[in-house]
């Protein structure tokens, strides 16, 4: 499926070096100037998950296989943007095929950095980038009215349906609120993410501050904390830099830096799952003596869609699916004891998946 989350901010915030963490790789360039990356790199993330290490270690797998999301790290963005200013109007379309947006914000204070306004002020430059989100949304938005104004007589459902929600974001946009704020209705949503307005997509502010404020954060992110939370977004607090070096570290050597710093988990996890959350995913598991292996679904995917994404086959062919509930295989020691404890259930074509489920699939080759 391949869910892509875009890392957008201000130039030299720290997206790429959070991008080479995430990625550990040195893949982007990062460097103290602004635009330093131009075109955007794009890398695969293992999304770390606690149960699949449980699970395998009950079945005595061989091998671990993570699920994996997509991290796009994307040109700087400044004042102007939509109107073709630094880069211009190249990095929009980035971030348009994005789903979701990580917005790093500056909150550390380091003289040598160079800011491109020349202040720390995360919440300002918040407002910054959005305001150009919301410009270049504005702009697209009266294009795209006036190319459907032409086929709106006689136009089938779908025109009329994409009028009505670029009418409905173009209000809440010229009331200086992002398509996000928008009610869509359940029927509505398949049109509304068609039309990929870059402010209809859910962010998540990263707050990057200075090394020896990873665990508690700053008075920056602190304000940054307050903002998202009347916007309903939320926040995590990284230390990019702490990253890029955590992530070049034996993973041993990690685990002990981290205890040292006073952070229980890497920043990266944190950001990886609540990225995974606010997309909306959830994992279910296979499990074997081959492998253990975790699978993306989004929330309410029916059993043969959840097969489908190991293979089309498994969808088309889909039977039943024999479930067993990550609590229950752990208290079981296994399907055999999960079974004996009645915990193990054959379900057909409406089940809906849960979070954690562990599933085998009968389907007709
Ligand atoms: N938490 C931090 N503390 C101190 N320095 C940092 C921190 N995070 C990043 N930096 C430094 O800031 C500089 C810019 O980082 P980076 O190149 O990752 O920014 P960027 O947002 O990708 O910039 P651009 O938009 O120009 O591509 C680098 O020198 C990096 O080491
Ligand atoms: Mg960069």
């Amino acid at each position: 499926m391949g869910f892509k989350m875009g890392i957008v901010g201000l130039p030299n915030v720290g997206k790429s070096t959070l991008f080479n963490a995430l990625t550990r790789t040195a893949a982007a360039q990062a460097a103290n100037f602004p635009f330093c990356t131009i075109e955007p790199n794009v890398g695969e993330v293992a999304v770390p998950d606690a149960r699949l290490d449980v699970l395998a270690g009950i079945a005595g797998s061989k091998t671990i296989i993570p699920t994996r999301m997509t991290f796009v790290d994307i040109a700087g963005l400044v004042r102007g943007a939509s109107k073709g200013e630094g880069l211009g109007n190249q990095f929009l379309a980035n971030i348009r095929e994005c789903d979701a947006i990580a917005h790093v914000l500056r909150c550390f204070e380091d003289g040598d950095i160079t800011h491109v306004e020349g202040r720390i002020d995360p919440v300002a430059d918040a407002e910054t980038i959005e305001t150009e989100l919301m410009l270049a949304d504005m702009e697209s938005i009266e294009r795209r009215l006036v190319a459907l104004g032409k086929k709106l007589r006689g136009g089938d459902q779908d025109t009329l349906d994409q009028d009505r929600l670029l009418r409905a974001a173009l209000a809440a946009l010229n009331e200086g609120k992002p398509a996000r704020t928008v009610q869509v209705a359940e029927d509505d949503k398949r049109i509304w993410r068609q039309l990929m307005l870059l402010t209809s997509k859910p962010v998540l502010y990263v707050c990057n501050v200075e090394e020896a404020k990873a665990a508690t954060g700053n008075s920056q992110s602190d304000r940054v904390a307050v903002m998202a939370k009347a916007q309903g977004a939320g926040t995590v607090v990284i230390s990019a830099r702490i990253e890029e070096e955590l992530a070049q570290m034996p993973a041993d050597d990690a685990a002990m830096f981290l205890e040292e710093m006073g952070l229980h988990e890497a920043g990266l996890d944190r950001l990886i799952k609540a990225g995974y959350a606010l997309l909306g995913l959830q994992t279910y598991f296979t499990v074997g003596p081959k492998e253990a292996r975790a699978w993306t679904i989004t929330k309410g995917t029916l059993a043969p869609q959840a097969a489908g994404v190991i293979h089309g086959d498994f969808e088309k062919g889909f039977i039943r699916a024999e479930t067993v509930g990550y609590d229950d295989y752990v208290a079981g020691k296994g399907e055999a004891g999960a079974k004996e404890a009645g915990k193990f259930r054959v379900e057909g074509k409406t089940y809906e998946v849960k979070d954690g489920d562990v599933l085998h699939f009968l389907f007709n080759a």
